[in-house]
């Protein structure tokens, strides 16, 4: 008999993500990293800028991931799961190469990577492999030992992901004026990608128009609807919109803008929206520039009661949930059937991307998946 908490063969759980500067001279070099040989024009990069330093130049997502890191020990230890907990960035210190080097002198050598995104997505999913792969290099490259890595699961439609965000649409809907609550719209939200890699998106036989990115996030949307209906009695008419687009004017990338949508549903004669950004773990600076800032001031401008509900961040909830996905993993690697939580009609998602999941325009070796050099 194994032990259910017994995490092997994983010896250390690496939260992987995205980094943001932590004051005023970090925002151009973190810049510089984020939109390395990828083409943002200039315009927008200074733009970008602009967010950052009017708040001090801080990202409040290190803060927001140093907190997921005490929320997944505390919850680890009181349920006797003896797993060490490290952290690493796509772009900001902590570096990934950094980390895992760290990881590698502590001694791990199988690791279970929780990415700081649900969906599938270029960006989301298999740039962070591609970041994984290239961190694995630099290890080789120095003559270090090359841990394996496995990504966990995409969690969108897991329950510990999607219950806080229920609850948070509960809570900005009661914080409404009364008058406006029955007529509200809820406004789903995601960043923006490129039509192309969305329709790419996910495992080939989810190509399609929106491909498993859009589908997921549909999904999302329609489990909090369901759950609001059934808690309030109300059916709160919905729409997925889009947020944070850059990349040229020309390629089409997925819309609507929620600024626009704001315009539509006040032109509709909506007396209030409540946004909620089922498309972020966190309430970095995507929410708090692009919702709670510009979109913020564009339903003032109309005198459209707004809300923006709560990202996960380190709720508990997604803590236990994440060890969850680690004890899964945990199993099947094992060779033992998981029991695999996941709310709606989607499924569990892969546990490994299938070869020609989320392509990139330049193919570049990525970790963790059917086409990983490592094995
Ligand atoms: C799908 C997706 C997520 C969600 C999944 C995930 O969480 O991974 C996400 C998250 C984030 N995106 C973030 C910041 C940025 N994203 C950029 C650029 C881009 N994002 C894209 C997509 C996504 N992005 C894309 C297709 C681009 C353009 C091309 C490129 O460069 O790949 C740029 C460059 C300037 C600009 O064009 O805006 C910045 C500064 C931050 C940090 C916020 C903070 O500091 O608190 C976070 C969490
Ligand atoms: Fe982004």
């Amino acid at each position: 008999m194994s032990d259910l908490r017994d995490p092997a063969p994983y010896d250390a759980l690496l939260l992987l993500s995205f980094g943001g500067p932590e004051g005023p001279d970090d925002v151009v070099p973190f810049l510089a990293n984020v939109t390395r040989g990828r083409g943002i024009p200039e315009e927008r990069l200074k733009e970008v800028g602009k967010h950052y330093f009017l708040f001090g130049g801080v990202s409040p997502i290190n803060a927001q991931n140093r907190a997921l890191l005490d929320a997944l020990r505390k919850d680890f230890s009181e349920h006797g799961l003896d797993l060490p907990v490290y952290w690493g960035n796509r772009n900001w210190a902590p570096y990934l190469t950094d980390t895992l080097r760290e990881m590698v002198g502590d001694g791990h050598r199988r690791i279970a990577v929780l990415a700081t995104s649900a969906y599938a997505s270029y960006s989301g999913c298999r740039q962070y492999r591609e970041n994984l792969a290239e961190s694995l290099a630099a290890l080789e490259a120095e003559g270090l030992p090359v841990p394996r890595v496995d990504k966990l699961r995409h969690y969108f439609n897991h329950p510990g992901f999607v219950e806080p965000m229920v609850e948070g649409v509960l809570a900005s809907l009661a914080d409404l004026p009364d008058a406006v609550r029955p007529g509200a719209h809820l406004a789903f939200t995601t960043h923006s990608i490129p039509t192309s890699a969305a329709d790419t998106s996910g495992p080939v036989e989810a190509h399609g128009d929106g491909g498993a990115y859009v589908a997921e996030h549909l999904e999302v949307a329609r489990l909090i609807v369901d759950a609001v209906r059934e808690r309030t009695g109300t059916a709160y008419p919905w729409k997925l919109v889009y947020q944070s687009r850059s990349g040229a004017p020309h390629i089409p990338w997925l819309e609507p803008d929620i600024c626009d949508h704001l315009d539509a549903l006040h032109g509709d004669g909506v007396p209030a929206v409540v946004m909620a950004p089922i498309g972020f773990v966190s309430d970095h600076m995507e929410v708090l520039y692009d919702l709670d800032t510009e979109a913020t001031a564009k339903a003032a401008e109309l005198g459209l009661p707004v809300r923006r509900s709560a990202t996960v961040g380190a709720d508990p909830r997604f803590a236990a949930a994440v060890r969850e996905l680690v004890l899964e993993r945990a199993a099947a690697e094992q060779g033992r059937e998981p029991r695999r939580c996941a709310l709606g009609t989607l499924g569990a998602s892969h546990d490994l991307c299938p070869v020609g999941c989320c392509p990139a325009r330049a193919p570049k070796p990525a970790a963790a998946g059917a086409d990983s050099p490592y094995a």
